[in-house]
């Protein structure tokens, strides 16, 4: 099976990098001519994944055409861009492997929703879990939640994702490995500010705990399956995400914590906090499910701008309650 990827960020890079372990031919497609120059020809993408030198049998694009040679495709794109950037490329009946977090403002659809309109004949994937680009490319030992309706599908990717150093879990649910890794990155968001804000440790790990029973609530009422939820792609994500300032969405919270306007943090940036695009329109979502995400709409009360002090004050004085989801 030759691989293709469809965006050389950080994550696009390091799963091309994944796919050509053993030698094997990766196909990247990057947005710039002098990126896929330097890729193909310094093996390395300075830009987004400084300090990692990448195998020579990965070779970079401009030309959405190229792809039409791969048996199947990542698509590695920030989530409010992939619909616009999977309409440019023919896919017919090939699988594609959707590896964004997130789920689009405006239509509200998870990014599973988004390809399959506009490529109805192509099986569609979930790769997800907690995996830093950095560390995936330094070869260092990860595993992931690879989700898949087909069975077929499902077990040749598997396969041909494999390798020593990552292994990636076969699960049935796309909807509950897309919801962990949308909902965790908002979460993340809300862990940074804990630390920024210096509310200390304990703060932290009720945050996670009760954050994981909204990422629960929301996933069960979407149709996920609990034990998605508490597996690689949910619980193990927002762990890791929730810890370290290697996340740009713990990072970004870190920011708002120490009391920086959310417009400043997001300026010019040029990589992805998928977190801060996520929360508003999750949401939405979740307020037309009926579903109750405090964190989350404490988060989204920062984004707007409301002091970290009121914002922390409010979400400890609502009402006292049972534990559980
Ligand atoms: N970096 C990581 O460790 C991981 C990232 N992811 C997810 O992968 C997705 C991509 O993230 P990264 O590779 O980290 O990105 P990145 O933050 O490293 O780079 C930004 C990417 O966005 C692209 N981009 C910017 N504006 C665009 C536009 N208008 N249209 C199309 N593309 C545009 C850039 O070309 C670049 O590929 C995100 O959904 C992220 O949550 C998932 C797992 C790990
Ligand atoms: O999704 C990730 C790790 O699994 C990367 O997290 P950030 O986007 O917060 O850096």
């Amino acid at each position: 099976m030759r691989i293709g990827v469809i965006g050389g960020g950080a994550w696009g890079t390091a799963l091309a990098q994944v796919a050509a372990f053993g030698g094997r031919e990766v196909l990247l497609w990057v947005r710039g001519a002098t990126l896929a120059e330097t890729i193909t020809r310094e093996r390395s993408n300075p830009l987004y994944l400084p300090g990692i030198t990448l195998a020579p049998t990965i070779r970079a694009t401009t030309d959405a055409a190229d792809l039409d040679a791969v048996d199947a495709l990542l698509v590695v794109v920030p989530a409010q861009h992939l619909g616009c950037v999977l309409s440019g490329f023919a896919i017919g009946t090939r699988p594609l492997v959707l590896c964004a977090k997130g789920i689009e403002a405006g239509s509200r659809r998870l990014m599973a929703e988004v390809a399959a309109a506009i490529h109805p004949r192509a099986p569609i994937a979930v790769l997800s879990g907690p995996t830093f680009a950095h560390e995936v490319a330094r070869g260092l030992p990860t595993a992931v939640t690879l989700a898949c309706a087909d069975a077929q599908v499902r077990a040749a990717l598997s396969e041909r994702l494999a390798a020593p150093h990552f292994r990636p879990y076969a699960s049935t649910d796309v909807i509950g490995a897309e919801i962990g890794g949308a909902v965790k990155n908002v979460l993340a968001i809300a862990c940074g500010v804990v630390e920024g804000a210096g509310l200390g440790q304990n703060a932290r790990a009720a945050l996670i705990a009760r954050g994981f029973a909204e990422m629960t609530r929301f996933g069960l009422a979407r149709g996920a399956r609990a034990e998605t939820l508490a597996g690689l792609s949910g619980l193990g994500d927002l762990v890791l995400t929730c810890s370290s300032t290697s996340s740009r969405n713990f990072s970004l919270g870190v920011g708002l914590g120490r009391g920086e306007s959310a417009a400043s943090l997001l300026a010019d940036r040029r990589t992805v906090a998928e977190g801060a695009f996520t929360a508003p329109v999750l949401l939405q979502t979740a307020a037309e499910a009926g579903v109750d995400m405090p964190v989350c709409e404490a988060v989204c009360r920062l984004l707007e701008g409301a002091a970290v002090a009121q914002v922390i004050g409010a979400l400890l004085a609502r009402p006292l309650r049972e534990e559980g989801v």
